[in-house]
Protein backbone atom coordinates (compact mmCIF):
# COMPACT_ATOMS: atom_id res chain seq x y z
CA UNK A 1 0.00 0.00 0.00
CA UNK A 2 1.64 3.47 -0.60
CA UNK A 3 1.89 6.19 1.84
CA UNK A 4 -0.96 8.30 0.44
CA UNK A 5 -3.60 5.02 0.43
CA UNK A 6 -6.64 5.63 2.70
CA UNK A 7 -8.03 2.69 4.74
CA UNK A 8 -11.80 2.82 4.94
CA UNK A 9 -13.34 1.58 7.71
CA UNK A 10 -17.17 0.93 7.99
CA UNK A 11 -18.95 0.66 10.98
CA UNK A 12 -22.73 0.45 9.93
CA UNK A 13 -23.63 -2.60 10.86
CA UNK A 14 -21.80 -2.29 14.67
CA UNK A 15 -21.70 1.44 15.49
CA UNK A 16 -24.21 1.96 12.94
CA UNK A 17 -26.43 0.12 14.40
CA UNK A 18 -25.87 1.65 18.18
CA UNK A 19 -28.08 3.98 17.01
CA UNK A 20 -31.88 4.17 18.96
CA UNK A 21 -34.30 2.56 15.95
CA UNK A 22 -31.71 0.98 13.51
CA UNK A 23 -31.51 -2.30 14.24
CA UNK A 24 -31.30 -4.53 11.55
CA UNK A 25 -32.32 -8.58 11.30
CA UNK A 26 -29.29 -10.93 9.80
CA UNK A 27 -30.98 -10.70 6.49
CA UNK A 28 -30.87 -6.77 5.99
CA UNK A 29 -27.14 -6.81 7.31
CA UNK A 30 -26.34 -9.41 4.93
CA UNK A 31 -27.74 -7.14 2.38
CA UNK A 32 -25.86 -3.81 3.34
CA UNK A 33 -22.26 -6.06 3.83
CA UNK A 34 -22.50 -7.13 -0.09
CA UNK A 35 -23.53 -3.37 -1.11
CA UNK A 36 -20.61 -1.88 1.18
CA UNK A 37 -18.63 -4.41 -0.91
CA UNK A 38 -19.61 -3.34 -3.88
CA UNK A 39 -19.04 0.58 -2.79
CA UNK A 40 -15.17 -0.73 -2.34
CA UNK A 41 -14.73 -0.18 1.49
CA UNK A 42 -11.59 -1.75 2.87
CA UNK A 43 -13.11 -3.30 6.18
CA UNK A 44 -16.57 -4.00 7.43
CA UNK A 45 -17.05 -4.06 11.12
CA UNK A 46 -19.86 -6.42 10.89
CA UNK A 47 -21.20 -6.54 14.50
CA UNK A 48 -20.23 -7.51 18.20
CA UNK A 49 -20.37 -11.03 18.13
CA UNK A 50 -20.29 -11.57 22.17
CA UNK A 51 -23.35 -9.05 22.53
CA UNK A 52 -26.25 -11.72 21.11
CA UNK A 53 -26.97 -14.72 19.26
CA UNK A 54 -28.23 -12.76 16.36
CA UNK A 55 -25.49 -10.39 16.27
CA UNK A 56 -22.75 -13.70 16.52
CA UNK A 57 -24.88 -15.29 13.29
CA UNK A 58 -24.89 -12.55 11.69
CA UNK A 59 -21.28 -11.69 11.67
CA UNK A 60 -20.71 -15.10 11.00
CA UNK A 61 -22.90 -15.10 7.68
CA UNK A 62 -21.39 -11.98 6.52
CA UNK A 63 -18.04 -13.94 7.08
CA UNK A 64 -18.94 -16.67 4.85
CA UNK A 65 -20.39 -15.15 2.13
CA UNK A 66 -19.14 -11.46 1.68
CA UNK A 67 -15.89 -11.32 -0.29
CA UNK A 68 -13.44 -8.83 -0.73
CA UNK A 69 -13.46 -6.47 1.84
CA UNK A 70 -11.49 -7.49 5.61
CA UNK A 71 -14.62 -8.97 8.11
CA UNK A 72 -14.05 -7.08 11.54
CA UNK A 73 -15.98 -8.34 14.73
CA UNK A 74 -16.17 -6.24 17.89
CA UNK A 75 -14.53 -7.56 21.27
CA UNK A 76 -14.17 -6.20 24.76
CA UNK A 77 -11.24 -7.04 26.25
CA UNK A 78 -12.20 -10.12 27.61
CA UNK A 79 -11.66 -13.66 27.06
CA UNK A 80 -15.59 -14.43 26.48
CA UNK A 81 -15.58 -11.52 23.67
CA UNK A 82 -12.24 -12.36 21.65
CA UNK A 83 -13.61 -16.16 21.58
CA UNK A 84 -17.06 -15.08 20.34
CA UNK A 85 -15.82 -12.91 17.57
CA UNK A 86 -13.02 -14.95 16.79
CA UNK A 87 -15.15 -17.71 16.14
CA UNK A 88 -17.90 -15.71 14.30
CA UNK A 89 -15.22 -14.69 12.19
CA UNK A 90 -13.50 -18.28 11.20
CA UNK A 91 -15.41 -18.51 8.01
CA UNK A 92 -13.44 -15.08 6.86
CA UNK A 93 -9.94 -16.94 6.89
CA UNK A 94 -7.29 -14.39 5.96
CA UNK A 95 -9.55 -11.61 5.21
CA UNK A 96 -10.79 -11.80 9.40
CA UNK A 97 -9.84 -8.80 11.68
CA UNK A 98 -10.72 -8.56 14.96
CA UNK A 99 -10.84 -5.66 17.16
CA UNK A 100 -10.46 -5.15 20.69
CA UNK A 101 -11.04 -1.87 22.85
CA UNK A 102 -10.51 -0.51 26.17
CA UNK A 103 -11.35 3.18 27.59
CA UNK A 104 -8.19 4.58 28.35
CA UNK A 105 -9.46 8.18 29.75
CA UNK A 106 -9.60 9.27 33.27
CA UNK A 107 -13.39 9.73 33.48
CA UNK A 108 -13.53 5.89 32.09
CA UNK A 109 -10.70 4.38 34.11
CA UNK A 110 -12.02 5.61 37.17
CA UNK A 111 -15.80 5.36 37.00
CA UNK A 112 -16.74 3.02 34.66
CA UNK A 113 -14.03 -0.01 34.91
CA UNK A 114 -12.61 1.23 38.20
CA UNK A 115 -9.35 0.15 37.53
CA UNK A 116 -5.75 2.55 37.33
CA UNK A 117 -3.57 3.34 34.60
CA UNK A 118 -1.61 0.01 34.93
CA UNK A 119 -4.26 -2.46 35.20
CA UNK A 120 -5.37 -0.85 31.93
CA UNK A 121 -2.51 -1.06 30.15
CA UNK A 122 -2.56 -4.88 31.38
CA UNK A 123 -5.46 -5.74 30.19
CA UNK A 124 -5.21 -4.04 27.19
CA UNK A 125 -2.19 -5.90 26.45
CA UNK A 126 -3.87 -9.06 27.17
CA UNK A 127 -6.57 -8.22 25.09
CA UNK A 128 -4.57 -7.94 21.81
CA UNK A 129 -1.70 -10.97 22.81
CA UNK A 130 -4.95 -13.19 23.22
CA UNK A 131 -7.37 -12.02 20.31
CA UNK A 132 -3.63 -12.63 18.34
CA UNK A 133 -3.43 -16.05 19.05
CA UNK A 134 -6.53 -16.71 16.75
CA UNK A 135 -6.27 -13.72 14.16
CA UNK A 136 -3.45 -12.13 12.82
CA UNK A 137 -5.16 -8.79 11.69
CA UNK A 138 -5.83 -7.23 15.20
CA UNK A 139 -6.86 -3.80 15.85
CA UNK A 140 -6.91 -1.87 19.36
CA UNK A 141 -8.93 1.10 20.01
CA UNK A 142 -8.38 3.30 23.15
CA UNK A 143 -12.19 4.18 23.63
CA UNK A 144 -12.36 8.24 24.73
CA UNK A 145 -8.71 8.61 23.07
CA UNK A 146 -8.77 12.39 22.55
CA UNK A 147 -9.73 12.81 26.68
CA UNK A 148 -7.15 10.77 27.72
CA UNK A 149 -4.15 12.21 29.01
CA UNK A 150 -1.49 12.10 25.84
CA UNK A 151 1.48 10.69 27.53
CA UNK A 152 -0.84 7.75 28.72
CA UNK A 153 -1.85 7.40 25.58
CA UNK A 154 0.90 7.30 23.90
CA UNK A 155 2.48 4.57 26.65
CA UNK A 156 -0.46 2.19 25.78
CA UNK A 157 -0.49 2.62 22.04
CA UNK A 158 3.11 1.74 22.01
CA UNK A 159 2.17 -1.39 24.46
CA UNK A 160 -0.71 -3.11 22.18
CA UNK A 161 1.83 -3.04 18.86
CA UNK A 162 4.22 -4.46 21.04
CA UNK A 163 1.53 -7.17 21.69
CA UNK A 164 0.68 -7.43 17.70
CA UNK A 165 -1.95 -4.82 17.30
CA UNK A 166 -2.13 -4.20 13.64
CA UNK A 167 -4.31 -1.22 13.63
CA UNK A 168 -4.30 1.12 16.75
CA UNK A 169 -7.44 3.80 16.61
CA UNK A 170 -7.91 6.81 18.41
CA UNK A 171 -11.48 7.31 18.63
CA UNK A 172 -13.43 10.83 19.77
CA UNK A 173 -15.94 8.81 21.34
CA UNK A 174 -18.05 11.48 22.94
CA UNK A 175 -17.07 13.91 20.08
CA UNK A 176 -15.71 16.32 22.00
CA UNK A 177 -12.75 17.10 19.95
CA UNK A 178 -12.08 19.79 17.67
CA UNK A 179 -10.15 19.76 14.51
CA UNK A 180 -7.00 21.49 15.33
CA UNK A 181 -6.47 20.13 18.61
CA UNK A 182 -7.47 16.10 17.28
CA UNK A 183 -4.46 16.65 14.47
CA UNK A 184 -1.91 17.51 17.34
CA UNK A 185 -3.23 14.75 19.16
CA UNK A 186 -2.47 12.35 15.94
CA UNK A 187 0.58 14.12 15.69
CA UNK A 188 2.09 13.88 19.08
CA UNK A 189 1.45 9.91 18.93
CA UNK A 190 3.35 10.43 15.63
CA UNK A 191 6.06 11.82 17.18
CA UNK A 192 5.83 9.99 20.64
CA UNK A 193 5.04 6.30 20.17
CA UNK A 194 8.06 4.76 18.82
CA UNK A 195 6.97 1.73 16.94
CA UNK A 196 4.17 3.73 15.59
CA UNK A 197 5.41 2.25 11.96
CA UNK A 198 4.61 -0.93 12.75
CA UNK A 199 1.12 -0.30 13.02
CA UNK A 200 -1.78 1.60 10.96
CA UNK A 201 -3.07 4.61 12.97
CA UNK A 202 -7.32 5.05 12.58
CA UNK A 203 -9.56 7.51 13.74
CA UNK A 204 -12.91 6.93 14.91
CA UNK A 205 -14.85 10.12 15.34
CA UNK A 206 -18.37 11.10 16.51
CA UNK A 207 -20.52 13.95 15.93
CA UNK A 208 -21.73 14.96 19.21
CA UNK A 209 -20.75 18.73 18.23
CA UNK A 210 -21.05 18.12 14.64
CA UNK A 211 -17.31 17.91 13.87
CA UNK A 212 -16.91 14.79 13.45
CA UNK A 213 -16.12 14.80 9.28
CA UNK A 214 -13.92 18.05 10.09
CA UNK A 215 -12.41 15.95 12.55
CA UNK A 216 -11.60 12.86 10.70
CA UNK A 217 -10.21 14.96 7.65
CA UNK A 218 -7.86 16.87 10.07
CA UNK A 219 -6.79 13.63 11.63
CA UNK A 220 -5.88 12.16 8.08
CA UNK A 221 -4.15 15.46 6.98
CA UNK A 222 -1.88 14.75 10.04
CA UNK A 223 -1.04 11.76 8.91
CA UNK A 224 -3.71 9.08 9.91
CA UNK A 225 -4.32 6.49 7.30
CA UNK A 226 -7.57 4.47 8.81
CA UNK A 227 -10.98 6.51 8.88
CA UNK A 228 -14.09 4.86 10.87
CA UNK A 229 -16.98 6.00 10.00
CA UNK A 230 -20.68 4.80 8.72
CA UNK A 231 -23.20 5.48 5.68
CA UNK A 232 -25.34 8.54 6.61
CA UNK A 233 -23.66 9.22 9.32
CA UNK A 234 -25.88 7.01 11.20
CA UNK A 235 -24.40 6.08 14.85
CA UNK A 236 -24.71 6.22 18.52
CA UNK A 237 -26.02 9.25 19.92
CA UNK A 238 -25.25 11.89 17.60
CA UNK A 239 -23.79 9.80 14.75
CA UNK A 240 -20.75 8.81 13.67
CA UNK A 241 -18.65 10.56 10.64
CA UNK A 242 -20.37 10.50 7.83
CA UNK A 243 -18.62 8.30 4.70
CA UNK A 244 -19.55 9.50 2.02
CA UNK A 245 -18.79 12.96 3.34
CA UNK A 246 -15.39 12.70 4.06
CA UNK A 247 -14.49 10.59 0.87
CA UNK A 248 -16.07 13.02 -1.19
CA UNK A 249 -13.81 15.81 0.79
CA UNK A 250 -10.72 14.18 -0.09
CA UNK A 251 -12.04 13.78 -3.76
CA UNK A 252 -13.03 17.55 -4.66
CA UNK A 253 -10.47 18.92 -2.64
CA UNK A 254 -7.50 16.95 -3.07
CA UNK A 255 -5.72 20.13 -3.37
CA UNK A 256 -6.14 21.06 0.24
CA UNK A 257 -5.91 16.73 1.35
CA UNK A 258 -3.09 15.72 -1.18
CA UNK A 259 -3.65 12.94 -3.29
CA UNK A 260 -5.08 10.53 -0.64
CA UNK A 261 -6.35 7.36 -2.71
CA UNK A 262 -9.23 5.01 -1.52
CA UNK A 263 -10.65 1.50 -3.16
CA UNK A 264 -14.24 3.30 -3.03
CA UNK A 265 -16.15 2.90 -6.36
CA UNK A 266 -18.17 6.57 -5.96
CA UNK A 267 -20.86 6.08 -8.52
CA UNK A 268 -22.20 3.37 -5.95
CA UNK A 269 -22.07 6.29 -3.02
CA UNK A 270 -25.69 7.38 -3.28
CA UNK A 271 -27.11 3.16 -3.65
CA UNK A 272 -25.64 2.46 -0.52
CA UNK A 273 -26.93 5.40 1.31
CA UNK A 274 -30.25 4.56 -0.06
CA UNK A 275 -30.02 1.18 0.80
CA UNK A 276 -28.91 1.55 4.31
CA UNK A 277 -31.94 4.30 4.87
CA UNK A 278 -33.90 1.56 3.61
CA UNK A 279 -32.79 -1.37 5.66
CA UNK A 280 -32.15 0.38 8.89
CA UNK A 281 -35.67 2.77 8.64
CA UNK A 282 -34.05 5.86 9.00
CA UNK A 283 -34.52 8.63 7.05
CA UNK A 284 -31.13 10.75 5.50
CA UNK A 285 -32.31 14.41 6.11
CA UNK A 286 -33.20 16.15 3.04
CA UNK A 287 -30.46 18.75 3.49
CA UNK A 288 -27.67 15.88 4.07
CA UNK A 289 -24.34 16.54 2.30
CA UNK A 290 -23.75 14.43 -0.44
CA UNK A 291 -27.08 12.18 -0.30
CA UNK A 292 -29.69 14.01 0.86
CA UNK A 293 -32.81 14.89 -1.57
CA UNK A 294 -31.58 18.42 -1.48
CA UNK A 295 -28.00 18.02 -2.00
CA UNK A 296 -27.58 19.01 -5.98
CA UNK A 297 -31.51 21.00 -5.86
CA UNK A 298 -30.95 24.41 -6.87
CA UNK A 299 -33.87 26.06 -6.11
CA UNK A 300 -33.21 29.96 -6.46
CA UNK A 301 -33.76 31.64 -9.81
CA UNK A 302 -30.37 32.90 -9.62
CA UNK A 303 -28.44 29.56 -9.19
CA UNK A 304 -30.68 27.87 -11.95
CA UNK A 305 -29.93 30.69 -14.37
CA UNK A 306 -26.01 30.27 -13.06
CA UNK A 307 -26.48 25.90 -13.26
CA UNK A 308 -28.01 26.12 -16.74
CA UNK A 309 -25.05 28.60 -18.08
CA UNK A 310 -22.74 26.34 -16.03
CA UNK A 311 -23.21 23.59 -13.92
CA UNK A 312 -20.28 24.60 -11.71
CA UNK A 313 -21.22 27.77 -11.04
CA UNK A 314 -23.02 26.31 -8.42
CA UNK A 315 -21.84 22.80 -8.32
CA UNK A 316 -18.99 21.58 -6.38
CA UNK A 317 -19.76 17.87 -6.88
CA UNK A 318 -20.85 16.34 -10.15
CA UNK A 319 -23.59 14.41 -9.05
CA UNK A 320 -23.74 11.71 -11.87
CA UNK A 321 -20.55 10.54 -10.40
CA UNK A 322 -21.83 9.03 -7.15
CA UNK A 323 -24.88 7.88 -8.67
CA UNK A 324 -27.53 10.57 -8.90
CA UNK A 325 -28.51 11.10 -12.41
CA UNK A 326 -28.49 14.41 -12.45
CA UNK A 327 -28.96 17.90 -10.67
CA UNK A 328 -32.45 19.10 -10.15
CA UNK A 329 -34.16 22.56 -10.38
CA UNK A 330 -37.12 22.14 -8.65
CA UNK A 331 -39.69 25.16 -9.77
CA UNK A 332 -40.69 26.89 -6.79
CA UNK A 333 -42.04 30.84 -6.24
CA UNK A 334 -37.83 31.16 -5.79
CA UNK A 335 -37.53 30.13 -9.47
CA UNK A 336 -37.08 32.67 -12.57
CA UNK A 337 -37.52 32.82 -16.43
CA UNK A 338 -34.74 30.58 -17.03
CA UNK A 339 -35.73 28.15 -15.05
CA UNK A 340 -38.96 28.35 -16.09
CA UNK A 341 -38.25 28.29 -20.25
CA UNK A 342 -36.13 25.42 -19.46
CA UNK A 343 -38.37 23.25 -17.98
CA UNK A 344 -41.46 24.09 -20.60
CA UNK A 345 -38.61 22.81 -23.47
CA UNK A 346 -37.87 19.69 -21.94
CA UNK A 347 -42.02 19.51 -21.65
CA UNK A 348 -41.49 19.92 -25.46
CA UNK A 349 -42.85 23.42 -25.45
CA UNK A 350 -41.44 26.04 -27.76
CA UNK A 351 -43.23 29.30 -26.66
CA UNK A 352 -42.59 33.09 -27.54
CA UNK A 353 -41.19 35.08 -25.14
CA UNK A 354 -44.95 37.14 -24.75
CA UNK A 355 -46.25 33.54 -23.71
CA UNK A 356 -44.00 32.84 -21.64
CA UNK A 357 -43.64 36.25 -20.11
CA UNK A 358 -48.04 35.53 -19.13
CA UNK A 359 -46.89 32.30 -18.05
CA UNK A 360 -44.46 33.33 -15.42
CA UNK A 361 -46.93 35.97 -13.86
CA UNK A 362 -49.22 33.07 -13.24
CA UNK A 363 -46.47 30.53 -12.70
CA UNK A 364 -45.59 33.08 -9.68
CA UNK A 365 -49.53 33.33 -8.37
CA UNK A 366 -49.48 29.34 -8.25
CA UNK A 367 -45.84 29.26 -6.73
CA UNK A 368 -47.02 31.67 -3.63
CA UNK A 369 -49.78 29.13 -3.13
CA UNK A 370 -48.06 26.06 -2.90
CA UNK A 371 -44.49 24.68 -2.44
CA UNK A 372 -43.82 23.36 -5.50
CA UNK A 373 -45.01 23.94 -9.04
CA UNK A 374 -45.35 20.71 -10.84
CA UNK A 375 -44.90 19.61 -14.57
CA UNK A 376 -48.33 19.44 -14.73
CA UNK A 377 -49.15 22.87 -13.17
CA UNK A 378 -47.15 23.88 -16.09
CA UNK A 379 -48.84 21.83 -18.91
CA UNK A 380 -52.10 23.39 -17.17
CA UNK A 381 -51.07 26.78 -17.60
CA UNK A 382 -49.30 26.47 -21.22
CA UNK A 383 -53.11 25.07 -22.14
CA UNK A 384 -54.48 27.86 -20.85
CA UNK A 385 -52.55 29.98 -22.33
CA UNK A 386 -53.07 28.58 -25.94
CA UNK A 387 -56.76 28.62 -25.73
CA UNK A 388 -56.58 32.09 -24.66
CA UNK A 389 -58.29 34.27 -26.61
CA UNK A 390 -58.18 38.36 -26.39
CA UNK A 391 -59.88 39.40 -22.99
CA UNK A 392 -62.65 41.91 -22.91
CA UNK A 393 -62.94 41.48 -19.70
CA UNK A 394 -60.36 40.50 -16.88
CA UNK A 395 -61.37 39.04 -13.40
CA UNK A 396 -59.79 41.60 -10.81
CA UNK A 397 -61.65 40.47 -8.05
CA UNK A 398 -63.87 38.17 -6.61
CA UNK A 399 -65.51 37.86 -3.10
CA UNK A 400 -68.33 34.90 -2.52
CA UNK A 401 -69.84 34.35 0.58
CA UNK A 402 -71.39 30.80 1.41
CA UNK A 403 -73.31 30.03 4.29
CA UNK A 404 -75.25 27.17 5.52
CA UNK A 405 -79.02 28.02 5.01
CA UNK A 406 -78.30 31.08 3.46
CA UNK A 407 -78.14 33.01 -0.15
CA UNK A 408 -74.93 32.37 -1.81
CA UNK A 409 -73.57 35.99 -2.47
CA UNK A 410 -71.18 37.01 -5.14
CA UNK A 411 -69.25 40.48 -5.77
CA UNK A 412 -67.16 40.59 -8.75
CA UNK A 413 -65.34 42.96 -10.04
CA UNK A 414 -63.86 42.88 -13.72
CA UNK A 415 -61.61 45.46 -15.69
CA UNK A 416 -62.33 46.53 -19.28
CA UNK A 417 -59.59 48.33 -20.74
CA UNK A 418 -59.58 51.30 -18.64
CA UNK A 419 -62.59 51.28 -16.91
CA UNK A 420 -63.86 48.45 -13.51
CA UNK A 421 -66.83 47.58 -13.14
CA UNK A 422 -68.53 45.76 -9.70
CA UNK A 423 -71.53 44.36 -9.36
CA UNK A 424 -73.28 41.67 -7.07
CA UNK A 425 -75.78 38.98 -7.51
CA UNK A 426 -77.63 35.92 -5.71
CA UNK A 427 -77.77 32.60 -6.98
CA UNK A 428 -78.40 28.76 -6.21
CA UNK A 429 -74.70 27.84 -5.26
CA UNK A 430 -71.01 30.12 -4.88
CA UNK A 431 -70.55 29.20 -8.94
CA UNK A 432 -74.45 30.07 -10.50
CA UNK A 433 -74.22 33.60 -7.92
CA UNK A 434 -70.65 34.70 -9.24
CA UNK A 435 -71.67 33.90 -12.89
CA UNK A 436 -74.80 36.28 -12.91
CA UNK A 437 -72.72 38.75 -11.39
CA UNK A 438 -70.29 38.08 -14.25
CA UNK A 439 -73.71 38.38 -17.00
CA UNK A 440 -74.99 41.44 -14.87
CA UNK A 441 -71.45 43.73 -15.86
CA UNK A 442 -70.98 41.92 -19.38
CA UNK A 443 -74.68 42.06 -20.16
CA UNK A 444 -74.41 38.17 -21.52
CA UNK A 445 -76.92 35.91 -20.04
CA UNK A 446 -75.27 32.30 -20.37
CA UNK A 447 -76.55 29.20 -19.63
CA UNK A 448 -74.35 26.62 -18.18
CA UNK A 449 -74.54 23.33 -19.84
CA UNK A 450 -71.77 21.28 -18.63
CA UNK A 451 -69.32 21.79 -16.06
CA UNK A 452 -66.53 19.54 -15.04
CA UNK A 453 -63.81 20.11 -12.05
CA UNK A 454 -60.52 18.21 -11.91
CA UNK A 455 -57.08 17.83 -10.37
CA UNK A 456 -54.52 18.63 -12.31
CA UNK A 457 -51.86 17.82 -9.32
CA UNK A 458 -52.05 15.92 -6.22
CA UNK A 459 -52.48 17.23 -2.75
CA UNK A 460 -54.11 19.33 -0.56
CA UNK A 461 -52.53 22.03 -2.44
CA UNK A 462 -53.07 20.79 -5.93
CA UNK A 463 -54.25 22.88 -8.98
CA UNK A 464 -58.11 22.39 -10.02
CA UNK A 465 -58.85 22.88 -13.59
CA UNK A 466 -62.59 23.69 -14.21
CA UNK A 467 -64.04 23.05 -18.01
CA UNK A 468 -67.37 25.00 -18.80
CA UNK A 469 -69.72 24.27 -21.72
CA UNK A 470 -72.00 27.55 -22.34
CA UNK A 471 -74.47 27.94 -24.39
CA UNK A 472 -75.58 32.35 -25.04
CA UNK A 473 -78.22 31.65 -27.26
CA UNK A 474 -76.71 30.90 -30.14
CA UNK A 475 -76.34 27.56 -31.70
CA UNK A 476 -73.10 27.21 -30.60
CA UNK A 477 -72.03 26.02 -27.26
CA UNK A 478 -68.71 27.64 -26.09
CA UNK A 479 -66.01 25.40 -24.34
CA UNK A 480 -63.62 26.87 -21.77
CA UNK A 481 -61.27 26.54 -19.27
CA UNK A 482 -59.29 28.01 -16.26
CA UNK A 483 -57.27 26.47 -13.36
CA UNK A 484 -56.40 27.76 -10.08
CA UNK A 485 -55.63 26.72 -6.74
CA UNK A 486 -58.89 27.75 -5.96
CA UNK A 487 -61.43 26.13 -7.49
CA UNK A 488 -64.46 28.76 -7.15
CA UNK A 489 -61.24 31.21 -8.77
CA UNK A 490 -60.86 29.11 -11.44
CA UNK A 491 -64.56 28.22 -11.90
CA UNK A 492 -65.28 32.12 -11.98
CA UNK A 493 -62.24 32.46 -14.48
CA UNK A 494 -63.48 29.44 -17.18
CA UNK A 495 -66.72 31.55 -17.23
CA UNK A 496 -65.33 34.67 -17.31
CA UNK A 497 -62.89 33.25 -20.61
CA UNK A 498 -66.32 31.74 -22.20
CA UNK A 499 -68.04 35.26 -21.98
CA UNK A 500 -64.87 36.67 -23.88
CA UNK A 501 -65.05 34.57 -26.46
CA UNK A 502 -68.70 35.17 -27.28
CA UNK A 503 -68.32 38.91 -26.99
CA UNK A 504 -65.63 37.93 -30.15
CA UNK A 505 -68.18 36.02 -32.18
C1 LIG B 1 -17.90 3.23 22.44
C2 LIG B 1 -18.61 2.02 22.03
O1 LIG B 1 -19.37 2.09 21.11
S1 LIG B 1 -18.32 0.61 22.85
C3 LIG B 1 -19.44 -0.57 22.18
C4 LIG B 1 -20.78 -0.41 22.76
N1 LIG B 1 -21.62 -1.48 22.33
C5 LIG B 1 -22.36 -2.17 23.16
O2 LIG B 1 -22.43 -1.92 24.34
C6 LIG B 1 -23.14 -3.28 22.50
C7 LIG B 1 -24.34 -3.74 23.27
N2 LIG B 1 -23.98 -4.14 24.61
C8 LIG B 1 -24.48 -5.22 25.24
O3 LIG B 1 -25.26 -6.01 24.71
C9 LIG B 1 -24.05 -5.40 26.65
O4 LIG B 1 -23.66 -4.15 27.19
C10 LIG B 1 -22.89 -6.41 26.76
C11 LIG B 1 -23.37 -7.78 26.31
C12 LIG B 1 -21.68 -5.98 25.94
C13 LIG B 1 -22.41 -6.52 28.21
O5 LIG B 1 -23.53 -6.74 29.00
P1 LIG B 1 -23.37 -6.94 30.60
O6 LIG B 1 -22.40 -8.03 30.83
O7 LIG B 1 -24.73 -7.08 31.15
O8 LIG B 1 -22.64 -5.61 31.11
P2 LIG B 1 -23.14 -4.12 31.11
O9 LIG B 1 -23.51 -3.73 29.72
O10 LIG B 1 -24.19 -3.88 32.13
O11 LIG B 1 -21.81 -3.36 31.55
C14 LIG B 1 -20.67 -3.39 30.75
C15 LIG B 1 -19.53 -4.15 31.43
O12 LIG B 1 -18.45 -4.24 30.50
C16 LIG B 1 -17.26 -3.69 31.10
N3 LIG B 1 -16.48 -3.16 30.04
C17 LIG B 1 -16.74 -2.08 29.28
N4 LIG B 1 -15.82 -1.95 28.34
C18 LIG B 1 -14.96 -2.97 28.51
C19 LIG B 1 -13.82 -3.36 27.81
N5 LIG B 1 -13.43 -2.70 26.73
N6 LIG B 1 -13.13 -4.46 28.22
C20 LIG B 1 -13.56 -5.14 29.30
N7 LIG B 1 -14.67 -4.81 29.99
C21 LIG B 1 -15.35 -3.74 29.59
C22 LIG B 1 -17.80 -2.66 32.08
O13 LIG B 1 -16.87 -2.31 33.03
C23 LIG B 1 -18.99 -3.43 32.64
O14 LIG B 1 -18.48 -4.40 33.53
P3 LIG B 1 -19.00 -4.49 35.08
O15 LIG B 1 -20.42 -4.91 34.94
O16 LIG B 1 -18.11 -5.53 35.62
O17 LIG B 1 -18.82 -3.14 35.64
C1 LIG C 1 -15.47 0.77 20.04
C2 LIG C 1 -14.95 2.12 19.77
C3 LIG C 1 -14.06 2.15 18.59
C4 LIG C 1 -16.04 3.09 19.56
O1 LIG C 1 -17.03 2.84 18.89
C5 LIG C 1 -15.84 4.45 20.07
O2 LIG C 1 -14.92 4.68 20.84
O3 LIG C 1 -16.66 5.30 19.71
MG1 LIG D 1 -18.03 4.64 18.24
Amino acid sequence: MTQNRLIIFDTTLRDGEQCPGASMTSRQKLEVAKQLARLGVDVIEAGFPVISQGDFESVREIATQVKGPKICGLARCLPKDIEAAASALEAAGEAARIHVFLATSQIHRKYKLAKDEEEIMRIAVEGVRLAKRYIKDVEFSAEDASRTEPEFLARIIQKVIEAGATTVNIPDTVGYAVPEEFASLIRYLFDHVQNIDKAVVSVHCHNDLGLAVSNSLAAIKAGARQVEGTINGIGERAGNAALEEIIMALHTRADAFGKIETGIQLKEILRTSRLVSRMSGLAVQRNKAVVGENAFAHAAGIHQDGILKKRETYEIIDPKIIGWEQSELPLTKHSGRAALENRLKLLGFELEKEEIDNIFSQFKEIGDKKKFVYDDDLISLVEGQMTRVKETYELEYAAVTVCSGGIPMATIKLRHGEEVFVDASTGDGAVDAAMKAVDRITGQHGHLVEYEVKSVTEGKDAIGEVTVKVNFGSKHLITAKAASTDVLEASIKAYLNAVNKALLL
